[in-house]
């Protein structure tokens, strides 16, 4: 479920006498997500995305995010771009909770990403890398490196008894992916931007084109977002695209998305040779954050946590890589 806050027709209707979107047709929450509460809204204006932000969005963040969107979507990426109110604001306050409204992305997420999608999702990250030149406000990235180490710390009291021994392994990946990462700055660092840190099947909409083939349409969920190294989105991507759901790696799907990556933004010869230890890194930061999640979601809490071990299986597959080639080149 993703509708934490519930909003009345009363209420939504005088928070849209703030904006130039016409008049109300219909509205309905959006069970997808986990993170904010999501409603469609259909307006004589057209359709929205109304999201109210909950949870883990720090709202000092807001601004910094919706600006991206703003400036992503003016470089022609199609993402959903925040509509503003007859103040100029685009972030406002609805039910007690900071709100925007977002135009509508048509097309869907693939239930079963196939190679066909992963040449246009590399395609669609790089093009993202490139629209976000420019903006310059930085934002760290919260869930970086540095961020690893406490998390693992905060999930040691439960995290053995997800599988015993995880802990001591971890601690074992950990500093040896701490050991290999790539310095941020002088010699060997990796070109940084902005990037998108979260691109998921879920976060990636497509539609058919005339050559029957997927096309994206979309690209959504920028509440992750941050300034870091830009090939670490690559290792996320394929850490999240790239498993068959038995876990086995797919390799025509890595050589499909780096070849649509290549094709827009092609990677150095540095940030090649970094992906087994960026892919590490990457599958480390979201099995911690399923760790904590595993065993500090509520009981009852209309929420399906996702299974940590998944990315266990993922960090063992980059822990044996190595070298690129496992990469398919
Ligand atoms: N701009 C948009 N256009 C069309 N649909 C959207 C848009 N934004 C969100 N949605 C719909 O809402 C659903 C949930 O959105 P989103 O993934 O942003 O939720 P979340 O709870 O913030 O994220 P997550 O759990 O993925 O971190 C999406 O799967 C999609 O169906
Ligand atoms: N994409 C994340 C969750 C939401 O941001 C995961 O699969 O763990």
């Amino acid at each position: 479920m993703a509708v934490y806050t519930e909003v009345s027709d009363e209420a939504l209707r005088a928070f849209l006498a703030g904006y130039d979107l016409g008049e109300l047709i219909a509205f309905r929450g959006i069970a997808e997500g986990v993170e904010n509460s999501n409603y469609a809204l259909k307006t004589t204006g057209g359709d929205f995305i109304l999201t109210l932000y909950e949870r883990r969005v720090d709202p000092a963040e807001l601004p910094w995010f919706l600006g991206l969107m703003r400036h992503l979507a003016a470089r022609g990426l199609a993402c959903p771009q925040p509509v503003a109110g007859h103040d100029g604001e685009a972030l406002r306050a609805l039910a007690g909770r900071p709100a925007a409204i977002c135009t509508f992305l048509p097309g869907v997420w693939p239930r079963r990403p196939a190679v066909a999608h992963c040449g246009p999702l590399g395609g669609a990250l790089a093009a993202l890398h490139a629209a976000g030149d420019g903006f310059s406000a930085e934002r760290p990235n919260s869930l970086g490196p540095q961020a690893w180490g406490p998390l693992l710390e905060r999930c040691r009291p439960n995290g053995d008894t997800v599988q015993p021994g995880l802990c001591a392994e971890l601690d074992g990946h950990l500093a040896s992916i701490l050991q290999d990462w790539p310095p941020l700055s002088g010699p060997g660092a990796l070109p940084r931007g902005h990037i998108h840190a979260d691109l998921f099947p879920d976060n990636v909409f497509f539609l058919e084109g005339t050559d029957r083939r997927p096309r994206v349409s979309g690209l959504i969920d920028f509440y992750f977002a941050c300034t870091d190294t830009l090939a670490y989105d690559v290792a996320i991507c394929l850490n999240a695209w790239c498993f068959e759901p038995d876990l086995a790696f797919n390799v025509t799907k890595a050589r499909a998305l780096l070849a649509g990556y290549n094709a827009v933004r092609p990677l150095s010869t540095d940030e090649m040779a970094a992906l087994p230890v960026l892919c590490r890194g990457a599958a480390l930061r979201f099995l911690l954050t399923r760790l904590y999640d595993w065993a500090n979601t509520p009981p009852g809490a209309m929420v399906t946590r996702k299974d940590p071990l998944e990315y266990l299986r993922r960090l063992r597959f980059h822990a044996a890589a190595k070298e690129v080639s496992a990469y398919g080149v």
